[in-house]
């Protein structure tokens, strides 16, 4: 059974967001004209919710293909993201990221992760160096009244980071958004964000389609005459997040913005996919074993992600 029509859901000042949105991150960093043509297709199909970032270096690809479609801007949600390097201007930073979508404001603009890194010297700052992300957060906070970003939130923050900003903001982050499938679903999170009224928004949402052979997903996907695809995107929008599939062919778009309904009993299933040998990781990998584990210059204990078997990281 398909349910057509995208869901949105409210976000904690109000405003709404379409539950599926087109992932952009293209794993390489640029301008393309494969990134034009997907959002452009994405907006044709009826996307309406765009997931960039300054440092996908795609924004002016993205902001063509805003142009050309000819949907008007107030039907978009249009997100793009803080860079580590400019968590010292993020005024300046946004202004960039406008200028190459070649728009007023956009909806939602994340920190892209809590690191901020000092390019003079090449290296990440250490959690206590300035800025901080509370003192980032806190510049971020004054960009809503500019009327340039609508909302702002965070990605890549555990709860162990979102306890620390949260007692130092004025502003609550509408949504943090982080890696999020069956293989890493985020249940502790998830309930800490839901208590906060934080959406959780989900990044790999498709697992970079990895569970394409998992025999439970397989069969539930069977069963429901549906693409293993739509079973793991409609448990994510069906347990109360949004999800960005990022996706350059016409027919797994289409697929991704087509939810089918779950009862409880494959919900549960899916949220216990993980607990299959060797299924709880990370597909992203986003992280390095060395020195007990670290991520773009952070432990896993200053980013407040766990060691898992094998050394993958969950937050
Ligand atoms: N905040 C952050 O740090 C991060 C944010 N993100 C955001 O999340 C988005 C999505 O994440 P991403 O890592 O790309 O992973 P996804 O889980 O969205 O997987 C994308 C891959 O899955 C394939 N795929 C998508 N849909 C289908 C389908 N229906 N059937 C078969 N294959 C499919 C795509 O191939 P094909 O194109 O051939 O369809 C692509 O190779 C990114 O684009 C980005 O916007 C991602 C990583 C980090
Ligand atoms: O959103 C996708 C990812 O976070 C990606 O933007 C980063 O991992 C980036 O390659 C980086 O080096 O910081």
């Amino acid at each position: 059974m398909s349910i057509c029509s995208v869901p949105q859901f409210k976000l904690n000042n109000g405003k709404k967001v379409p539950a599926i949105g087109i992932g952009c991150w293209m794993g390489t960093v640029g301008d393309s004209h494969q990134v034009t043509e997907m959002v452009l297709n994405a907006l044709r199909l009826g996307y309406r919710h765009i997931d960039t970032a300054s440092n996908y270096g795609n924004e002016r690809s993205v902001g063509q293909a805003i142009r050309e479609s000819n949907v008007p801007r107030s039907e978009l949600f249009l997100v793009t993201k803080l860079s580590s390097e400019d968590h010292g201007r993020p005024e300046e930073a946004l202004q960039h990221s406008l200028d190459r979508l070649s728009v007023d404001y956009v909806d939602l603009y994340l920190m892209h992760w809590p690191q901020a890194f000092d390019a003079a010297h090449d290296r990440y700052c250490s959690p206590e160096e300035s800025p901080t992300f509370i003192e980032t957060w806190k510049m971020m906070e004054g960009l809503v009244e500019t009327g340039k970003t609508r909302s702002i939130g965070v990605s890549n923050f555990s709860i162990k980071n979102l306890e620390i900003l949260l007692k130092n903001a004025r502003i609550v982050p509408v949504t943090n958004q982080v890696e999020l499938h069956p293989c890493l679903p985020q249940h502790e999170l998830l309930s800490y964000c839901s208590s906060r009224d934080i959406l959780l928004t989900a990044y790999s949402p498709v697992g970079k389609h990895k569970f394409a052979t998992n025999p439970t997903v397989l069969e539930i996907a069977q069963r429901k005459d549906a693409s293993v695809a739509q079973v793991l995107l409609s448990w994510g929008v069906n347990r109360g997040t949004a999800i960005i599939p990022k996706s350059t062919h016409e027919t797994h778009m289409n697929e991704n913005l087509t939810l089918i309904a779950l009862d409880n009993n494959d919900m549960q299933i899916l949220d216990n996919v993980h607990h299959q040998p060797g299924m709880h990781h990370s597909v992203c990998g986003f992280h390095s074993s060395d020195l007990g584990g670290s991520c773009f210059g952070w432990t896993y204990d200053q980013l407040g992600w766990d060691m898992l078997e094998g050394g993958i990281m969950r937050s």
